[in-house]
């Protein structure tokens, strides 16, 4: 903590010393936090316990100054239209599978070789067994590794936030922070949905803040030797892993209801090891859903 560049306002009587502007390392600190989960009224709280008036608090947490959007904001008919949903009509790469009950996309070659093997780096570096949120679920459901990659602070990983955020339309305070899995010979991730089924104590607990998952946007980051595709069953497609394509998902319906045809397995890997960026958005952020800046990009 570098007290010397915050500039202190102290009462005679000494009762409350405020710091009341803002320095480099003051902004690290919260944009770092809030880039990593969490919550806004929580970053607010560590920086009033670190004497911070609520004008400097203020201009330190922006938009995220006064917490997430309601939930009836949600316009999830503009969801269903989210800006990547328009690019697919005309982009070179980026595609609608033909399937008409759910909106699932592919874009191969999204992340760079060189960008895949920096964030396959990372991973690595702190793995932890994978869970699910649903503690009475089969422990045999997911068997692969996981990496907090969106907790650690890395440039990199805030890099491949704004261009995943960029490239759906939505800003990136409606995700959770980023993960990475990592799957060895016989991992999988057996058929699930990554909604939260509504109404079940698992909703309540995971979608009191951010609200529910919306769109899944997940990048295979290397080329599997055998095995660990993607297998939507209900809408009988499977893709393939091929380093650096995204694969792209709306969970939800345009009203807002879950949509179960988005069941989908991360097959075992029969050979080789798999490593998957994943990303899920969610219905409550901070500032604009749809940032205006982000709909220029072809
Ligand atoms: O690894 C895969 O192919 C799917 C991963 C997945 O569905 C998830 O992490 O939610
Ligand atoms: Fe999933």
């Amino acid at each position: 903590m570098i007290v010397t560049s915050l500039h202190y306002s102290g009462h005679k009587d000494g009762a409350a010393m405020m710091k009341t502007t803002v320095s480099e390392e003051w902004l690290t600190y919260t944009w770092v936090r809030l880039r990593s989960g969490v919550e806004p009224h929580e970053v607010k709280r560590q920086l009033i316990q670190n004497g911070f008036d609520d004008q400097a608090i203020r201009s330190l947490m922006r938009d995220a100054y006064n917490g997430r959007r309601p939930i009836s904001d949600v316009d999830h008919a503009a969801l269903a239209r989210a800006p990547l949903t328009l690019r697919a009509k005309s982009h070179p790469q980026l595609r609608r599978i033909p399937a008409p009950k759910a909106q699932l996309y592919v874009w191969p070659n999204f992340l760079a070789p060189e960008t895949c093997d920096a964030l396959i780096a990372l991973t690595d570096e702190r793995l932890r067994a994978s869970t699910t949120t649903d503690a009475f679920a089969d422990p045999k459901i997911r068997t692969s590794r996981s990496s907090d990659i969106g907790t650690m602070g890395h440039n990199l990983v805030m890099q491949l936030d704004e261009l995943i955020a960029e490239a759906l339309g939505i800003h990136w305070s409606y995700s959770d922070a980023t993960q990475t899995q990592r799957y060895d010979v016989n991992q999988e991730y057996k058929a699930h949905y990554d909604y939260f089924t509504p109404g079940t104590r698992d909703y309540q607990v995971h979608c009191q803040f951010t609200g529910q998952r919306t769109w899944t946007f997940m990048i295979y980051l290397n080329d599997v030797e055998e095995g660990g595709g993607t297998r939507f069953r209900r809408l009988e497609k499977t893709i393939m892993p091929e380093k650096g394509k995204a694969v792209i998902w709306n969970n939800l319906n345009p009203d807002g209801s879950v949509n179960p045809y988005t069941i989908h397995h991360g097959m075992k890997v029969r050979s080789g090891a798999k490593y998957v960026i994943t990303k899920w958005f969610r219905e409550r952020g901070w500032g604009e859903m749809f940032p205006e800046d982000y709909s220029r990009i072809s």
